[in-house]
């Protein structure tokens, strides 16, 4: 089937490599998303995949118990790097092509981001993980991943979490918390929906970029999402016109 996208930046939560571990990678979750990412590939869609780090490491926890957060937040991007490592590993295990680029200089165990080779990375067929979040403390994976979606020109964000959408509350504390298919980034800024921080909204909005939350759990379904399948929820600007 043919897909929906030429060209998409898949977020990945970092807790979705911890398995059913506490904390840390487990090898079978990260096989498991590395064959869907090949065959995404495998269908023609270009990717780009952001890592967060929430399974090793989040710096405003650790500031929270007395690390300065300027530290915490070097930390936690180290641990998106060694997580875009392993998701390196696993998928060129699988025979396909991928680059690790960082937005920290950790020039010897990866390549820096250059937002030119990146797309020269993609067009070339390979899988590009973007490591190190935006290279700054107190940003987010999330508002790397718009920032690089934006660069890279994707036609679609994916946020693939530990939810199945965005609820009009948080549904792990809120249990009479309703799935909503449809909204604008308006809206979602308006409500405070925290389903994704702040930053990366807006920035989505700003550029036109549609952002789907789908649960990052479910196998297969990033496919059918790129396929056409309406799955998760999709957030937009609105401007259907254009
Ligand atoms: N309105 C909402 N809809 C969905 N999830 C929400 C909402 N508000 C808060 N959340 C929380 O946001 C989480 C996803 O964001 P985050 O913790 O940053 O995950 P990730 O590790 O994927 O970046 C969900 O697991 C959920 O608990
Ligand atoms: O641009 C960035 C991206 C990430 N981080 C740090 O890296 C940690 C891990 O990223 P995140 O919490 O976004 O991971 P996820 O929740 O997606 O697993 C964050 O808590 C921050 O401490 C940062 O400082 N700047």
């Amino acid at each position: 089937m043919e897909p929906r996208y030429r060209r998409i930046l898949l977020k990945l939560s970092g807790e979705a490599l911890m398995g059913e571990r506490e904390s840390g990678l487990d090898a079978g979750p990260v096989r498991r998303l590395a064959r869907e990412i090949v065959q995404l590939r495998g269908i023609g869609v270009e990717v780009g995949l952001v890592i967060g780090g929430g399974n090793i490491i989040r710096g405003a926890q650790l500031a929270s118990e007395g690390l300065d957060r300027v530290t915490g937040d070097h930390m936690g991007m180290l641990a998106t790097v060694i997580n875009a490592l392993a998701m390196q590993d696993a998928i060129e295990h699988l025979g396909q092509p991928v680059r690790v680029m960082s937005a920290l200089k950790v020039n010897q165990v990866c390549e820096d981001y250059i937002r030119r080779r990146a797309v020269r990375h993609l067009e070339k067929g390979r899988v590009v993980i973007f490591a190190a979040g935006l290279g700054n403390p107190f940003f987010t994976t999330d508002s790397a991943a718009s920032l690089r979606a934006i660069e890279i020109d994707a036609d679609l964000l994916i946020k693939a979490t530990k939810v199945d959408g965005v609820y009009s509350a948080d549904p792990f504390k809120d249990p009479a918390a309703e799935k909503i298919p449809y909204l604008t980034y308006d809206e979602a800024l308006q409500r405070r929906l925290a389903v994704m921080d702040t930053t990366a909204l807006v920035l989505c909005r700003d550029h036109n970029l549609p952002l789907r939350v789908m649960n990052v759990f479910e196998p297969g379904a990033i496919m059918r999402l790129v396929q056409g399948e309406d799955i998760g929820s999709l957030i937009d600007t609105g401007r259907h016109d254009d």
